[in-house]
């Protein structure tokens, strides 16, 4: 349980700023997903922590020690840290165990300790009994388990993780989801988990960092993130949703009421005095109705189980609801608005 603080940290490439002044704590023990487009800095914020990239301003520190800051480094093999990344950088002439035991044979382990400590991750990841296979003889999913299994024999305190499942398909990464959840009840590391996807994100992190451009829009627990999103760019983002002009009619802190196109309904934010807003509304919080905001449908998508009902409004601005039994492409509906959330700034 090592507690991970990032301060003003900041990495330019020539002309790129990968990282931009980034201030972050990751707390002892927690599960933290680093979110956003290609390019934003993700992968350049983990290997800042685990040390293959030196910070050109700010401090990181791993509990009381600094590891870095500005002309000074500790190595990447001292500063105790496990990572396990997109490619599985396994020795193929090694058999699962071999792999699985090298950190520890590194380090001298005597050879009943590291048999029992083999077998005990192996476990951990679903691979009980394959010590002796070949790697090549393995799936990517098995593959990634056994870096993963490679990952925990060290015991760090520290666990970084760069895009794991971006190799395996849906349905393995989806059983993977499991994987990493006893990973971290297991060995209550402090875990970093690099993605671009949003959905491995909520379902995995107990924390979302968002990044864009190498700054820091957001981090906050998965559901804040999804239902109270601190910028457009978060909110586009994170699930899906639409972002249209609304009025404040009546302020107030926590829920306010606001109008779109005279009609009018409550929205969750912090809003003092009335005035142009932008309102997030998520597909979950609408609904049709016999009164509310009046749309025509534009499309709609068959999304199993439920059919997506694309719809413009009077604005011309378009909003998505879902729909078991979807409305005729041209049929004028009304939506009912259940929740939606202010866009914090203007
Ligand atoms: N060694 C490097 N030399 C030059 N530019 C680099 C280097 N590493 C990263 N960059 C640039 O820094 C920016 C951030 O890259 P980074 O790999 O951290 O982003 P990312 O969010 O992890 O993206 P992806 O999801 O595509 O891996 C990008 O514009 C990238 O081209």
């Amino acid at each position: 349980m090592t507690h991970i603080a990032l301060q003003q940290v900041s990495r330019r490439f020539g002309a790129v700023q990968a990282v931009d002044g980034v201030s972050l704590d990751f707390p002892g023990g927690s599960f933290t997903a680093l979110l956003g487009p290609s390019g934003c800095g993700k992968s350049t914020l983990l290997r800042l922590i685990a040390g293959f990239e030196a910070p050109d301003a700010g401090t990181i520190r791993f509990g009381d020690q600094i590891v870095a800051e500005a002309g000074r480094q500790v190595p990447p093999e001292k500063r105790g840290v496990g990572i396990v990344f997109q490619s599985y950088a396994l020795w193929p002439h090694m058999d699962v165990a071999g792999n699985v035991a090298y950190p520890l044979k590194t380090r001298g382990v005597e050879r009943q300790a590291v048999e029992t400590r083999v077998a005990e991750v192996l476990a951990i990841v679903g691979l009980e009994g394959y010590g002796a296979r070949k790697v090549d003889e393995l799936s990517g999913g098995q593959r990634q388990r056994v870096a993963l299994a490679r990952c925990l024999v060290a015991d760090t305190g520290i666990i970084l993780f760069d895009e794991p499942l971006a190799n395996l398909d849906m349905h393995l990464r989806a059983t993977m989801v499991d994987v990493f959840r006893e990973i971290h009840r297991r060995t209550r590391a402090t875990i970093v988990y690099v993605t671009h996807d949003q959905a491995e994100a909520l379902a995995l992190a107990d924390r979302v960092a968002v990044l864009d451009r190498g700054r820091l829009l957001q981090v906050a627990h998965p559901s804040q993130v999804y239902r109270s999103p601190a910028d457009a760019t978060v909110a586009g983002f994170v699930g899906r949703g639409a972002i249209v002009r609304a009025e404040v009619v009546e302020p107030g802190e926590g829920m306010v009421t606001v109008d779109v196109g005279r009609v009018r309904f409550p929205a969750r934010g912090d809003r003092p005095a009335n005035g142009p807003v932008r309102v997030l509304l998520r597909p979950e919080g609408l609904r049709p109705a016999e009164t509310g905001l009046p749309a025509v449908v534009t499309s709609t998508i068959y999304r199993g189980p439920v059919h997506e009902v694309r719809l413009a409004l009077g604005t011309g601005e378009e909003i998505a609801l879902d729909a078991s039994h979807p409305p005729a492409v041209g049929e004028r509906i009304h939506v009912s608005v259940s929740d939606a959330w202010i866009i914090p700034g203007v």
